[in-house]
Order: C-alpha cells, then structure tokens, then sequence
C-alpha cells in the first residue's frame, strides 16, 4: 500500500540481494521503521517478538527466514533445522506450518549450490501469491458492502466493526478483512469502519487505525467492549474479521475477543464474515475448539503497556495491581454456526465442510 506516496509491502529482499527488509510493527503508531533480518535467527526473532505478525505476513516471514538459512548452510542438516526453529516460534497461524513445509519440500529437491537462490524465489512467490489472494477477497467482500450500501439511505456510510488487525500490515499487502473496505472505499462507496483497539496488543488501535488513517478511511477507535453496544443500536452494518487457522468445518480461529464479537453479531441479527485466504484453512482439522493450538503469551503484554507521554517519550508502565497473575490467551475459536459467510479468493463460501470442499478439492485430497 501507499504510505506517504510511496508503495511498500510489509517484506521484501532488501536491495543489497542478501538481506530482507520488513516494516517494524513493534514500532506503531509512532513511528514507521524498517527493520534488517540478516539471518533465518533474525526471522525467527521478528516473528516471535510480532516485528511482522498476521497469518500471511507470517507465513511470508518463515519463507525468507529460511531463504536466508540456505544463503548461510544450503545443507540437508541447515534445511531441517531452519524448519524446525521457525516452526517453533508462534503456534497458531497455520500458514507457519504450510510455508514451511512448501519450502522444505522444495528445496529439498534442489541441489544444494542452487538452495538459496531458489528459496528467494520461493519466498518472493508465496508473497506475489498472497497479494494475489487477497486482491480476489477484496473483490469479493467488496460485493457484500456494495449489497449493504444500496440499504442505506443518501450520505449514510455502511458502518463495518473489525477486530484486531487483518490489514495489509498482516499480510504481504493489501489485507483480508481490509481489502473490500479499501477496494469499497475506492470505489466511491461510503464506510465506515469501527476498530477495535484489541487488547492487549491494540493491534486495532495501533495497526488498523494507522492503516486507515494513511489510505482516508473513516473509522473510529472503540474500546473492545464498546462493539456489542454499538450493535444493538443499529451502529453496526456488518462484521469483518481475519483469521490465524480455519478448520475444515469452518470454525474460525482468530484474535483473542473475536468470539465474543460474533456472539454478539449473531444475537442481534448481524452479519458476521471472515476474510480466509485459502493458506489460511486447515483441512485436517474438524474441531476448531478442541484441536487449534492456542497461543498463550506472557502475561506482561496485559499488565503492562506501552505508549507515547505528553511529551512526546515512549515509555511503558504497569496497568495491573502488583502480584497479580496475569493471564494472556492470544487467541479464541469462533464455531461456524455463528459464522455468516468465509469470504475467500474463491468466492463467499458457507462455513461448512461441504462449502470449503467444493471450492477447494485439490486441498482435500491432499488432507485426506
Ligand atoms: C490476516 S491474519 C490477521 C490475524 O492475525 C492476528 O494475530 P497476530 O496479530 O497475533 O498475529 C489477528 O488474529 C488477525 O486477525
């Protein structure tokens, strides 16, 4: 996307040909950084620590990581292990695993002396891949709004509540969730976009805001538990959010809160859809509550926050009273009963195992 006219993706191969280059998320809103990986240690790092964070950027983020292990070792041993370190650093977003088992598989049919180079361009394609992938749900999602819009009365925005960030700072470029609101807004259609700041990480207030802020959409910040109130007075068009990891039966695993968002939705007659690039299903999975790992952080990131003072200092302090534990679940199931549609590059598809089935055959087969 454009940030202050200039186009960027969230990584790239960095001009020198060696290093990758990412866009620091650790850093907003305040400021706008990039940041050098220079090792597969560097990836695992950015990806640990949410430098880069969101299922595709991920997934994107492993692929280079061990692009830059065969620059380094080209070795069976070095393909393996690089595998195995970026594998352990977040459990949830599938695209992890999926990237990371392309890679494996691909290079190890390569020669060693031709590893590196291949794995670059393994990586630059799951890139071009996502965008691609998202373009097609932007489109798609674009035709729900557009449906929604011709409700609304003259100067009325179709008002769209998010959760967390499935913008193009998730992904490679363009986002799930955001791609219809940006391709609807660009087509001249009026939205409005409610933010959920998403404690305790305030991917919302941090992420999504900024995003829309710099591509002219309007929105609002709200507090997480502000959503089902707008909903019940008629604030609220639709629900869009992201996804870390859907089951084959189209339970959809997301941020920790979107569950309650849906039951909200549902309990006041909402719609409530889910972006889901296809990377992002999991096929061998049929349970989302019973079977998706869910990530637990430290619960440092809920008693303590970090922000900008008056005077301009970024600074972190404490929010929760001394002793106290402190729990951080990363990540909650929506079942697909609460689920309205699965907005995919595919087409809006019905949250059920018949649906993605028969849009994707080819990832069924290979599951089964
Ligand atoms: C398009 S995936 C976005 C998805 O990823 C976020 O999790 P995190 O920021 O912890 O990586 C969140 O669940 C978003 O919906």
């Amino acid at each position: 996307m454009n940030v202050d006219g200039k186009k960027y993706r969230t990584i790239w191969l960095a001009a020198d040909g060696a290093s990758v280059e990412i866009i620091d998320q650790t850093k907003f809103p305040y400021a706008f950084e990039i940041a050098k990986l220079h090792t597969m240690e560097d990836a695992a790092h950015a990806i640990r620590v949410m430098q880069v964070r969101g299922a595709p950027l991920i997934g994107a983020t492993a692929a280079y990581g061990v692009a830059l292990a065969m620059r380094a070792d080209p070795s069976d041993a070095s393909l393996d292990a690089a595998c195995s370190a970026l594998l352990q650093t977040r459990p949830t977003a599938v695209n992890l695993y999926w990237a990371l088992d392309r890679a494996r598989k691909t290079l190890i049919q390569v020669a060693p002396e031709g590893r590196a180079d291949a794995a670059f361009v393994l990586a630059n394609d799951i890139c071009d891949e996502d965008i691609a992938i998202n373009m097609a749900i932007g489109m798609h999602g674009m035709d729900i709004i557009t449906a929604i819009a011709r409700t609304k009365r003259e100067g009325e925005p179709v008002n769209i509540l998010t959760h967390c960030n499935a913008g193009w700072l998730a992904t490679v470029d363009w986002g799930t969730a955001t791609a219809p609101v940006y391709m609807a807004h660009d087509s001249g259609i009026q939205v409005h976009v409610w933010v959920d700041e998403t404690r305790p990480r305030n991917q919302g207030a941090f992420l999504t805001a900024w995003e829309l802020g710099h591509h002219g959409v309007p929105h609002t910040v709200i507090a997480d538990n502000a959503g089902g109130h707008l909903m019940q007075h008629g604030e609220v068009d639709m629900v869009i959010t992201g996804t870390d990891r859907t089951t084959a039966t189209g339970d959809v695993c997301n941020k920790i809160g979107t569950y309650l968002k849906a039951l909200a939705a549902r309990d006041c007659d909402l719609p409530f859809y889910v972006a889901l690039p296809s990377p992002t299903i999991d096929f061998s999975l049929s349970d989302g509550i019973r079977e998706i790992p869910i990530e637990e952080r430290s619960g440092t990131e809920v008693s303590r926050m970090t922000g900008r003072t008056d005077s301009g200092a970024i600074e972190t302090i404490n929010i929760v009273a001394d002793g106290s534990p402190v729990g951080n679940p990363a990540f909650d199931v929506t079942p697909a009963r609460l689920v309205t549609g699965l907005i995919t590059e595919r087409g809006v598809l019905g949250a059920n195992r018949q649906s993605l089935a028969e849009a994707f055959p080819e990832r069924v087969r290979v599951s089964a």
